[in-house]
Protein backbone atom coordinates (compact mmCIF):
# COMPACT_ATOMS: atom_id res chain seq x y z
CA UNK A 1 0.00 0.00 0.00
CA UNK A 2 3.11 2.22 0.67
CA UNK A 3 6.29 1.53 -1.29
CA UNK A 4 9.28 3.69 -1.73
CA UNK A 5 12.34 2.92 -4.38
CA UNK A 6 15.37 4.10 -3.66
CA UNK A 7 14.60 7.29 -1.64
CA UNK A 8 17.25 9.34 -0.91
CA UNK A 9 17.20 12.82 0.90
CA UNK A 10 19.97 15.25 2.13
CA UNK A 11 19.92 17.78 4.40
CA UNK A 12 23.12 20.62 3.43
CA UNK A 13 24.83 17.55 2.09
CA UNK A 14 24.41 14.85 4.14
CA UNK A 15 22.31 11.67 3.43
CA UNK A 16 19.15 11.57 5.92
CA UNK A 17 18.01 8.64 3.93
CA UNK A 18 20.14 7.06 1.01
CA UNK A 19 18.14 5.04 -0.93
CA UNK A 20 15.64 3.73 0.85
CA UNK A 21 13.42 0.41 -0.48
CA UNK A 22 10.36 -0.39 1.19
CA UNK A 23 6.78 -2.16 0.63
CA UNK A 24 4.31 -1.31 3.71
CA UNK A 25 1.01 -3.16 3.78
CA UNK A 26 -2.14 -1.54 5.00
CA UNK A 27 -1.87 -1.86 8.77
CA UNK A 28 -1.11 -0.07 12.24
CA UNK A 29 2.90 0.46 12.03
CA UNK A 30 4.81 1.89 15.42
CA UNK A 31 7.93 3.13 13.66
CA UNK A 32 10.68 3.57 16.41
CA UNK A 33 14.21 4.19 15.90
CA UNK A 34 16.70 6.42 17.67
CA UNK A 35 16.28 10.15 17.81
CA UNK A 36 17.65 11.85 14.66
CA UNK A 37 17.47 8.92 12.69
CA UNK A 38 15.21 9.90 10.51
CA UNK A 39 11.60 9.39 11.18
CA UNK A 40 10.50 12.56 10.92
CA UNK A 41 11.94 13.36 7.60
CA UNK A 42 10.57 10.32 6.43
CA UNK A 43 6.94 11.18 7.01
CA UNK A 44 7.49 14.58 5.34
CA UNK A 45 8.86 12.92 2.27
CA UNK A 46 5.86 10.56 1.99
CA UNK A 47 3.31 13.24 2.91
CA UNK A 48 4.49 15.92 -0.14
CA UNK A 49 6.05 18.57 2.41
CA UNK A 50 9.59 17.79 1.62
CA UNK A 51 11.22 16.68 -2.35
CA UNK A 52 13.26 13.28 -2.02
CA UNK A 53 16.64 13.84 -3.90
CA UNK A 54 16.11 11.43 -5.97
CA UNK A 55 13.81 8.08 -5.79
CA UNK A 56 9.83 7.65 -5.39
CA UNK A 57 6.75 7.00 -3.27
CA UNK A 58 3.41 5.56 -4.10
CA UNK A 59 0.92 5.50 -2.07
CA UNK A 60 -2.58 3.92 -2.29
CA UNK A 61 -1.43 3.22 -5.86
CA UNK A 62 -0.62 6.77 -6.60
CA UNK A 63 2.76 8.05 -7.52
CA UNK A 64 3.03 10.72 -5.50
CA UNK A 65 5.76 12.99 -7.84
CA UNK A 66 3.66 12.09 -10.56
CA UNK A 67 -0.13 13.40 -9.37
CA UNK A 68 0.87 15.32 -6.19
CA UNK A 69 -2.72 15.82 -5.80
CA UNK A 70 -4.32 12.99 -5.74
CA UNK A 71 -1.87 11.13 -3.75
CA UNK A 72 -2.31 14.18 -0.97
CA UNK A 73 -5.78 13.48 -0.78
CA UNK A 74 -5.29 9.92 0.44
CA UNK A 75 -3.10 11.13 3.14
CA UNK A 76 -3.73 12.25 6.81
CA UNK A 77 -0.74 13.80 8.29
CA UNK A 78 0.29 15.38 11.59
CA UNK A 79 3.84 16.79 11.09
CA UNK A 80 6.28 17.24 14.04
CA UNK A 81 5.59 20.89 13.96
CA UNK A 82 1.94 21.90 12.95
CA UNK A 83 1.90 25.56 12.26
CA UNK A 84 -1.71 27.71 10.82
CA UNK A 85 -1.96 30.81 9.47
CA UNK A 86 -2.18 33.53 11.89
CA UNK A 87 -5.82 33.70 13.58
CA UNK A 88 -7.04 30.32 12.27
CA UNK A 89 -9.17 29.13 14.48
CA UNK A 90 -9.73 25.08 14.64
CA UNK A 91 -12.98 24.71 12.68
CA UNK A 92 -11.64 27.06 9.66
CA UNK A 93 -8.72 24.45 9.63
CA UNK A 94 -11.24 21.67 9.72
CA UNK A 95 -13.44 23.49 7.02
CA UNK A 96 -10.19 23.66 5.19
CA UNK A 97 -8.89 20.44 5.37
CA UNK A 98 -12.69 18.66 4.17
CA UNK A 99 -12.50 20.88 1.54
CA UNK A 100 -9.32 19.66 0.38
CA UNK A 101 -9.73 16.29 0.81
CA UNK A 102 -13.04 15.67 0.44
CA UNK A 103 -14.22 15.47 4.09
CA UNK A 104 -17.00 16.37 6.65
CA UNK A 105 -15.99 19.46 9.05
CA UNK A 106 -19.11 18.28 10.95
CA UNK A 107 -17.72 15.32 11.76
CA UNK A 108 -14.76 16.64 12.81
CA UNK A 109 -16.09 18.65 15.38
CA UNK A 110 -17.40 15.81 16.87
CA UNK A 111 -14.13 14.20 16.80
CA UNK A 112 -13.14 17.40 18.59
CA UNK A 113 -15.37 16.71 21.63
CA UNK A 114 -14.32 13.57 22.25
CA UNK A 115 -10.80 15.27 22.61
CA UNK A 116 -12.36 17.41 24.99
CA UNK A 117 -12.05 20.26 22.77
CA UNK A 118 -15.22 22.00 23.19
CA UNK A 119 -13.93 25.35 24.50
CA UNK A 120 -10.83 25.85 21.98
CA UNK A 121 -12.93 25.10 18.88
CA UNK A 122 -13.34 29.33 18.07
CA UNK A 123 -10.33 30.20 19.52
CA UNK A 124 -7.33 30.62 17.40
CA UNK A 125 -4.81 28.15 17.07
CA UNK A 126 -2.09 30.18 17.86
CA UNK A 127 -3.14 31.27 21.64
CA UNK A 128 -3.80 27.41 22.42
CA UNK A 129 -1.55 25.23 24.77
CA UNK A 130 0.83 23.15 22.80
CA UNK A 131 -1.35 20.16 23.98
CA UNK A 132 -4.38 21.20 22.69
CA UNK A 133 -3.05 22.21 19.31
CA UNK A 134 -1.60 19.09 18.54
CA UNK A 135 -4.78 17.77 19.18
CA UNK A 136 -6.77 19.86 16.68
CA UNK A 137 -4.03 18.78 14.70
CA UNK A 138 -5.04 15.30 15.21
CA UNK A 139 -8.62 15.60 14.70
CA UNK A 140 -7.79 17.14 10.91
CA UNK A 141 -5.47 13.94 10.21
CA UNK A 142 -9.04 12.09 10.65
CA UNK A 143 -10.55 14.46 8.24
CA UNK A 144 -12.07 12.40 5.10
CA UNK A 145 -11.00 9.19 6.50
CA UNK A 146 -8.06 9.01 4.51
CA UNK A 147 -6.43 5.93 3.01
CA UNK A 148 -3.11 6.39 4.96
CA UNK A 149 -2.51 8.59 7.83
CA UNK A 150 1.49 9.81 8.78
CA UNK A 151 1.26 10.67 12.61
CA UNK A 152 4.50 12.22 13.79
CA UNK A 153 4.71 11.18 17.88
CA UNK A 154 1.06 11.95 17.96
CA UNK A 155 0.44 11.41 21.69
CA UNK A 156 3.17 14.13 22.45
CA UNK A 157 1.90 16.87 24.51
CA UNK A 158 -1.39 14.94 25.30
CA UNK A 159 -3.37 14.26 28.36
CA UNK A 160 -4.31 11.03 29.53
CA UNK A 161 -7.48 11.18 28.28
CA UNK A 162 -6.56 11.74 25.09
CA UNK A 163 -3.92 9.41 24.85
CA UNK A 164 -7.01 6.39 25.17
CA UNK A 165 -9.12 8.18 22.86
CA UNK A 166 -5.97 7.90 20.48
CA UNK A 167 -5.43 4.63 20.87
CA UNK A 168 -9.04 3.80 20.39
CA UNK A 169 -8.89 5.71 17.17
CA UNK A 170 -6.09 3.92 16.34
CA UNK A 171 -7.59 0.29 17.66
CA UNK A 172 -11.15 1.23 15.04
CA UNK A 173 -9.12 1.73 11.95
CA UNK A 174 -10.60 0.06 9.12
CA UNK A 175 -8.20 -3.02 8.26
CA UNK A 176 -7.21 -1.47 4.61
CA UNK A 177 -6.17 1.59 5.89
CA UNK A 178 -2.06 2.41 6.55
CA UNK A 179 -1.33 4.69 10.12
CA UNK A 180 2.26 4.98 9.85
CA UNK A 181 3.45 6.46 13.42
CA UNK A 182 6.66 7.25 14.80
CA UNK A 183 6.61 6.70 18.03
CA UNK A 184 8.22 6.60 21.57
CA UNK A 185 5.25 6.34 23.57
CA UNK A 186 5.24 2.92 25.18
CA UNK A 187 1.83 2.86 26.22
CA UNK A 188 0.59 3.80 22.25
CA UNK A 189 2.80 1.08 21.17
CA UNK A 190 0.31 -1.52 22.44
CA UNK A 191 -2.30 -1.01 19.90
CA UNK A 192 0.55 -0.87 17.08
CA UNK A 193 2.66 -3.42 15.00
CA UNK A 194 6.27 -2.93 15.33
CA UNK A 195 8.70 -1.21 12.57
CA UNK A 196 12.10 -0.74 13.25
CA UNK A 197 13.71 1.88 11.36
CA UNK A 198 15.95 2.30 9.45
CA UNK A 199 14.80 -1.52 8.31
CA UNK A 200 12.81 -2.08 5.74
CA UNK A 201 9.82 -4.10 5.51
CA UNK A 202 9.13 -6.13 2.16
CA UNK A 203 12.37 -4.69 0.64
N1 LIG B 1 15.49 21.46 8.92
C1 LIG B 1 16.60 20.73 9.07
N2 LIG B 1 17.78 21.20 8.64
C2 LIG B 1 18.91 20.45 8.77
N3 LIG B 1 18.95 19.23 9.31
C3 LIG B 1 17.79 18.73 9.77
C4 LIG B 1 16.57 19.45 9.68
N4 LIG B 1 15.58 18.68 10.21
C5 LIG B 1 16.17 17.54 10.62
N5 LIG B 1 17.50 17.56 10.37
C6 LIG B 1 18.46 16.49 10.65
O1 LIG B 1 18.02 15.31 9.97
C7 LIG B 1 18.27 14.16 10.79
C8 LIG B 1 16.97 13.40 10.95
O2 LIG B 1 16.05 14.19 11.72
P1 LIG B 1 14.57 13.69 12.02
O3 LIG B 1 13.87 14.81 12.70
O4 LIG B 1 13.99 13.15 10.77
O5 LIG B 1 14.84 12.49 13.03
P2 LIG B 1 13.81 11.65 13.94
O6 LIG B 1 14.18 10.22 13.77
O7 LIG B 1 12.42 12.03 13.62
O8 LIG B 1 14.21 12.16 15.40
P3 LIG B 1 13.35 12.20 16.78
O9 LIG B 1 13.15 10.76 17.23
O10 LIG B 1 14.27 12.97 17.70
O11 LIG B 1 12.07 12.93 16.50
C9 LIG B 1 18.85 14.66 12.10
O12 LIG B 1 20.24 14.52 12.04
C10 LIG B 1 18.48 16.12 12.13
O13 LIG B 1 19.44 16.88 12.81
Amino acid sequence: MLQCRNLTFHYQGRAVLDGINFDLPAGRWNLTGANGSGKSTLLKLLAGVLEPDAGQIELAGVNLSSDPEAAKRRIGYLPDQARAYPGMTPCELWRMVAELRGGDAQAAVAHALRYGLADFIDRPLDKLSFGTGRKCFLVAAWIGDPLVLLLDEPSDGLDAASVRQLKADLAALPEDRLALVANHDQSLAAVLQPLSWPVGVGA
